[in-house]
């Protein structure tokens, strides 16, 4: 969901788990010109195919094949000394955006599932104060913004399950230590079965 606070807790979180990264699915938006427009002149953005879906699985995969070679060739890969060795063999992927549990061959890659929401009038006075390129015309969030994302989440609510839906109202503070410990659980117990990869 747009400005449900996504891309901050996904940073809070990389900060805070060794061996993480962000691939964040905002930054597979198509070019303007590729990006279909509606029949009142808005343009389709929020939909799947307003994304190169397919370059953002071909990052994935270059994660999976090799997580460490992945985190060097973003210049993450950094040595903790307080991290003990099994933890150094755990790498974490966080995948951010407001459409990916409904692109199934994404999904499907998919651990653990968090779903940030937030009412209609908060979610509109956020996206009211973003700039985004290019900026919202008039009577965006309203005339596509917001039936986009119903339509959107009742399409992943018909098809995915094992969703964890969050408050985005929540404090930053509290939805990380949420995410956080819940994740630090399959951490352990990667770590105490020398599996390598969490997504
Ligand atoms: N828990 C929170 N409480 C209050 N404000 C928040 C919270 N998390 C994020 N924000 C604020 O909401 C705005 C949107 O946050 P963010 O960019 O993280 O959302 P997003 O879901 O990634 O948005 P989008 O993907 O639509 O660009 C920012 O101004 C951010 O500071
Ligand atoms: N990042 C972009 O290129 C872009 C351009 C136009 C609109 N958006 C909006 O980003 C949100 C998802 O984070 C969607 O609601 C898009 O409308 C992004």
């Amino acid at each position: 969901m747009t400005n449900a606070g996504k891309s901050t807790l996904s940073s809070s979180l990389h900060l805070r788990i060794p061996n993480s990264c962000v691939i964040a699915q905002d930054d597979f938006f198509k070019e303007d010109s590729l990006v279909a427009v509606d029949s009142n002149g808005f343009k389709q953005y929020d939909v799947l195919d307003a994304l190169h879906m397919d370059r953002l699985m071909r990052k994935v995969e270059l994660w999976q094949k090799d997580p460490g070679s992945f985190l060097v060739s973003q210049g993450l890969r950094t040595h903790c000394p307080s991290t003990s060795e099994a933890q150094e063999n755990v790498f974490v992927l966080i995948v951010e955006g407001f459409l990916i549990f409904n692109y199934r061959p994404l999904n499907e890659l998919i651990d653990k599932r968090y779903f940030l929401e937030i009412p209609y009038d908060i979610c509109k006075e956020r996206r009211g104060s973003r700039i985004y390129i290019p900026p919202d015309p008039p009577g965006y969030f309203d005339g596509h913004v917001w039936p986009m994302y119903l339509k959107n989440r009742q399409e992943m609510e018909n098809t995915v399950s094992d969703i964890d839906y969050l408050s985005g109202l929540k404090s930053k503070e509290d939805l990380l230590d949420h995410v956080y410990s819940d994740v630090a659980k399959d951490i352990q117990r990667l770590m105490s079965t020398g599996t390598t990869e969490l997504s």
